[in-house]
């Protein structure tokens, strides 16, 4: 059995806006030339600032989005290769969690309907008792009273409408799961809570997670390995949570989770200046801007992302 769960090897999307009905068509990458390992049993952390394409990559490795370039492969298969048929089949072991609990919900449904759901969309009709078995056992799964089930979703709260999504994404028995910011629209003492659970969920059953926030600290904390994304590209690949960063960009997004309180945390607080201009990026490193170790050479050419020792790292001049 392969080490990797999945890989994606050079997945680029790109959007394009118009401005006005009339307006100029404007072409912006929002994931560019993305390759990356997804070892099995581990959380692979991709963090970044809001806009560096953290979801759209998302969305890609679960082809709930179509790739302009490049391929996923889940356990050597290329999912574009698949039929309709046969990707339908393989989503019962590829699944999502949601930043918006809201948004995996259907607000007029039951809990019990929402939980029923993902294996009927498999075509698998439970009949009542063994739907009620399965619908207490996703609930004790997710530390969530069984009597909650005939509850509406506007009745729990948010954390608790969370566990509902994770335990909606647990339905099918995945192996692997995308974790879009899952903890970012809750209180600061529930996203510990829902950490925790996602973590004992890891270990208990052997999933792998594919693990995306903005917060350095909470990836740093909860991920085997940290890919670090900017303006679409990989910056950094962390091969473990407690390697030291050598991107400067990595290193200033460190700096900017020393505040001890993550509600009032802010990635941006330590980063001078804005991302640059999606639709119009700079031809050498993006950072180059921002950057208070670029030279002319930074600002012309783009640095590759290179692999020593484990660690992956883009960047002409790494502070030393
Ligand atoms: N459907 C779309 N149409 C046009 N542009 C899009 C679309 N989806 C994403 N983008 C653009 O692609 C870029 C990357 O967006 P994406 O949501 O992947 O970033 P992100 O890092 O997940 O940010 P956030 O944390 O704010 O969601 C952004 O500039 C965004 O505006």
């Amino acid at each position: 059995m392969s080490a990797k769960l999945l890989e994606v090897r050079g997945l680029t999307r790109t959007f394009t806006s118009r401005n006005g009905l009339f307006g100029r068509k404007r072409v912006m990458t929002a994931v560019a030339d993305v390759s990356l390992d997804v070892p099995r049993g581990q959380v692979t952390g991709v963090v970044g600032e809001s806009g560096c394409g953290k979801s759209t990559l998302a969305r890609l490795v679960l082809r709930l989005l179509e790739a302009d370039q490049g391929q996923v492969l889940f356990e050597g298969v290329d999912l574009a290769s698949l039929s309709a048929s046969a990707m339908r089949r393989l989503r019962r072991r590829l699944q999502f969690v949601f930043q918006d609990p809201y948004s995996s919900i259907d607000p007029r449904y039951t809990i019990r309907a929402a939980l029923l759901e993902p294996s009927q969309v498999q075509g698998e009709h439970l009949h009542a008792a063994a739907a009620t078995d399965r619908i207490n056992s996703l609930m004790a799964m997710v530390g969530l009273n069984p009597s909650l089930a005939q509850s509406y979703p506007h009745q729990l709260s948010g954390g608790q409408k969370q566990r509902i999504g994770i335990a909606r994404a647990l339905a099918l028995q995945p192996s692997f799961l995308v974790l879009d910011e899952p903890t970012a629209s809750l209180d600061v003492s529930i996203q510990a809570q829902i950490i925790a659970l996602l973590e004992k969920l890891q270990q208990e059953l052997g999933l792998t997670y594919l693990f995306i926030s903005h917060d350095l600290g909470l990836v740093r904390y909860f991920c085997d390995r940290i890919v670090v994304m900017y303006l679409g590209r990989i910056v950094e690949v962390l091969p473990s949570a407690d390697t030291p960063p050598r991107h400067p960009y990595t290193i200033a997004l460190m700096e900017s989770t020393f505040e001890p309180d993550p509600a009032k945390r802010r990635v941006i607080t330590r980063l001078n200046g804005e991302l640059p201009d999606a639709f119009n990026p700079p031809p050498g490193c993006a950072y180059a801007a921002r950057c208070a170790h670029a030279s002319d050479r930074c600002r012309s050419e783009r640095p590759a992302l290179v692999l020593r020792d484990g660690h992956e790292l883009a960047c002409h001049h790494p502070p030393t």
